[in-house]
């Protein structure tokens, strides 16, 4: 039922954006969004949620529309979903923004999404009364700096640094210029260098000092859920090592531009279920007394896991 529902999400987020046009429905909508997030907020809500927005070309292409309002409908949804995702109550997001595969793109596109990221970001801190200052939301650049022309990283520098300060209780990392290979790669080189300057001892070397050296940093929170749009079923080098403990991964068709608030909503609410589940199991089986391996009553109640990945991690 669960998964019949997310289907059916896309067709009806059509029929929203044409009601859309009426100020009576912009009206009864905003009011029907804020009772969404008002229930989704009573439920478990994933800590860390990564983004990978596929699928700007291909919906350029479907409406006729050149290449650069792709990815600024791209920006558009992506406003929209961190706003979904911090007001019910997401302390981290993590961006795709620019795969370092995607310098394989022709000069035009790349400056196109360089330019778009810097001045979409930039609006998002600008003023004091901007989106990220009211939100208390830092902006952070996760990827390899060196490779970010001169200018572009300044600017990003200066977004980081606005949004650097003691209010902020909310953290947008961005990928830019991300792939997890190359993150893991820089922590390698990183413990080696520290290891060479005698700061630290070949056997303090563990997973904890590798994820400390990784682009996000030691703050870096569990993955719950990681969703990737527009029907491809990889990761394509992103969040390899950070979605491998306890992470729900959705694939989900819908173009990254299309996905609204229903998309991000259903899932936020698929993710809370079967979190629930989980957390009932495991209470029922810290009831349960030791040295037992027999499945729990409500354990055999549970319906069968979501079909991509599952929260509830079945341990038999
Ligand atoms: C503010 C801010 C951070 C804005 C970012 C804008 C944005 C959505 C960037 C994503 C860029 C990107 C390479 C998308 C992948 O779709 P694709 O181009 O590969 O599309 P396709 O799969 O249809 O080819």
């Amino acid at each position: 039922m669960v998964v019949s529902t997310i289907l059916s999400v896309a067709s009806l987020q059509g029929i929203i954006n044409t009601l859309q046009a009426f100020p009576l429905f912009v009206y009864l909508f905003s009011f029907i969004k804020d009772l969404v997030v008002a229930v989704l907020k009573t439920g478990p809500i994933p800590r860390h949620v990564a983004l990978i927005m596929d699928g700007n070309r291909t919906y350029a292409k479907r409406n006729q529309l050149a290449l650069k309002d792709g990815h600024s409908a791209g920006a558009e949804s992506l406003l929209l979903v961190l706003d979904v995702c911090y007001r019910v109550g997401v302390l981290y997001i993590t961006i795709y923004a620019f795969s370092i595969e995607n310098f394989n793109r022709s000069l035009e596109e790349v400056d196109t999404l360089f330019g778009l990221l810097r001045d979409r970001l930039k609006l998002l801190c600008e003023n004091d009364d901007s989106y990220a200052s009211v939100n208390k939301v830092r902006i952070k650049v996760i990827g390899n700096r060196d490779m970010i022309p001169h200018d572009i990283l300044k600017d990003l520098e200066t977004i980081e640094d606005k949004t650097n300060t003691p209010m902020v209780n909310k953290v947008l990392y961005v990928g830019f210029p991300y792939t997890s290979r190359d993150d893991i790669t820089h922590s390698i080189r990183t413990t080696v260098d520290q290891l060479n300057l005698g700061e630290i001892r070949r056997d303090q070397i563990d997973l904890e000092m590798l994820q400390k050296n990784m682009y996000m940093g030691a703050d870096a929170p569990q993955l719950d859920l990681l969703v990737r749009t527009s029907g491809h079923t990889r990761l394509s080098d992103f969040m390899l090592w950070q979605c491998n403990a306890n992470c729900t991964i959705e694939f989900v068709k819908t173009l990254w531009p299309d996905f609204k608030f229903l998309s991000i909503a259903s899932l936020l609410f698929k993710w809370s279920y079967y979190k629930t589940l989980q957390l009932q199991v495991e209470s029922a089986a810290a009831e349960v007394p030791h040295n037992t391996h027999e499945p729990t009553d409500i354990f055999n109640q549970l319906p069968p896991p979501p079909p991509f990945a599952s929260v509830t991690q079945r341990q038999l």
